[in-house]
């Protein structure tokens, strides 16, 4: 293989980039961006890399989800704080239901950019250059709004650092409190069409929590109880974004991504003798790789021996996205190959992306049924492999949109239009959310 350097990308075939027009003005900002401050410090990712060594070696669980695009426009704190909480929310239930450490890792503070199916969008007759995400271009139907602008990756840097920030202050402020965490949980299940049958489970979590508390153990005197951790990712999509951001860490004298504690690379962009698995190769992050119903073994194989070569445990998540009637088939022949081999990754499902389709009322969507029927046979197939199912990814937001049908209150195709607020793909809801949490929990347990 040869020499890796932070722009050897640069020599290989790359998809699902924008074409920029003024490439001075890119060059500027990108040579701008690799003189500011890193948004993570390495010593952070090598804390979640070693949660998720715990993960791959079965004694953990990684629960990774937020916007499937993040908004410059919807860019505020409380939209910030609501996905804050469900995460939370989800991960004291999966703690609780699985009895083993839930780490946490938002797609936040850094999704901005989109991978599309079709380069050019038409409305009305009007044909445009697809929308790339904000870090790009923006959603307006304009010609001048689709052009890509490289200022862009400026806005996106500054808005992840501010994002950022305020995770951390809600993370070691106070926010995270777990009593209190429970208490929303509580409020959520209050008016919830399937109280009767989740509240047992958060019922048992107030009890637990009055126990330690009068055993001495509380908020005041219990870091554990009182602050979380959590970590940031996204698509690293845009290569000239994140090797502005890729610094070479003093402690250890390696390369780190700075720009997120772990990023992954998407199902379009993951081509073996492309850029993105030779960027991804150099940099020391714990790195995810989509990966779809056409995987086969071998290409599996050869993807662990080009980002994972000396078998770290916590490196490589395989984060798989196949479709609720294609996972069952799919997934166990890989589950065999990676064990046969004796190689350690950590194995999470998305069970978004195989499962999105065209609503009657036209609205892009995905039903709640589906969604968990893919997280059903996921952890069905890892049971019979015997291998660990390690985690889900999940598009959600803390919102009360309409985007996702199903679930308890029984969101309908014609509901969609209610509040359909998002930039790419449909999220889960708050309430979607959570009582996705309580039908995992079920899947822990056993
Ligand atoms: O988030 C994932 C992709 O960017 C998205 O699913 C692509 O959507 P499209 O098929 O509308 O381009
Ligand atoms: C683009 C995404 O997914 P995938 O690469 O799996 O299609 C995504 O996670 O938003
Ligand atoms: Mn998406």
């Amino acid at each position: 293989m040869s020499q890796w350097s932070i722009d050897s990308w640069r020599n290989k075939p790359i998809l699902q980039q924008p074409s920029y027009q003024d490439q001075t003005l890119l060059n500027d900002v990108e040579k701008k961006l690799s003189t500011y401050p890193p948004l993570v410090f390495a010593e952070e990712t090598r804390q979640l890399h070693k949660q998720l060594g715990e993960v791959a070696q079965g004694k953990g669980f990684l629960l990774q989800g937020g916007d499937c695009a993040e908004s410059f426009d919807e860019f505020n704190a409380p939209k910030i704080r609501d996905t804050f909480k469900v995460i939370l929310q989800m991960a004291i239930v999966l703690t609780f239901a699985g009895r083993c450490p839930v780490t946490k890792v938002a797609r936040m503070a850094g999704q901005y950019a989109k991978p599309r199916s079709a380069d050019t969008e038409t409305i009305n007759g009007i044909t445009l250059p697809c929308y790339r995400g904000d870090i790009v271009n923006s959603l307006e139907f304009t010609e001048q709004a689709r052009l890509p602008d490289p200022n862009r990756l400026l806005d996106a840097y500054h808005r992840s650092a501010s994002t950022l920030n305020l995770l951390r202050a809600f993370a070691q402020g106070g926010l995270a409190d777990l009593h209190q965490v429970n208490r929303w949980n509580m409020a959520f299940l209050e008016n919830n069409p399937l109280k009767e049958r989740y509240q047992d489970i958060a019922k048992r979590i107030e009890d637990t929590l009055a126990f330690m508390d009068v055993i001495g153990l509380n908020s005041e005197n219990t870091s554990a109880l009182q602050e979380t951790n959590l970590f940031t990712s996204h698509e690293a999509l845009l290569l000239n974004y994140e090797q502005a951001l890729t610094r070479i860490d003093t402690l250890t004298g390696k390369p780190y991504n700075c720009s997120a504690h772990m990023v992954w690379i998407g199902e379009r962009t993951r081509q073996l003798d492309h850029a993105h698995i030779e960027f991804f190769r150099g940099i020391h992050n714990p790195v995810g790789v989509k990966i779809g119903p056409t995987m086969q073994g071998d290409e599996l194989m050869r993807i662990i021996d080009a980002l994972n070569p000396d078998d770290i445990p916590g490196r490589l998540t395989f984060i798989t996205r196949m479709g609720a009637d294609k996972l069952g088939d799919h997934l166990p022949p890989l589950l065999r190959r990676v064990k046969e081999e004796g190689r350690t990754v950590v194995w999470s499902s998305d069970p978004m992306h195989g499962n999105t389709i065209k609503a009657s009322s036209g609205y892009k969507t995905r039903n709640f049924d589906a969604i968990l029927t893919e997280i059903k046979t996921f952890f069905d197939a890892h049971k019979a492999e015997g291998t660990h199912a390690g985690g889900i990814h999940l598009e959600m937001t803390g919102q009360h949109v309409t985007e996702c049908t199903g679930g308890a209150y029984k969101i309908s195709d014609e509901d969609l239009a209610q509040a359909y607020q998002t930039q790419c793909d449909p999220r889960l809801n708050a309430d979607q959310v959570l009582e996705m949490a309580f039908l995992v929990a079920d899947h822990l347990k056993r």
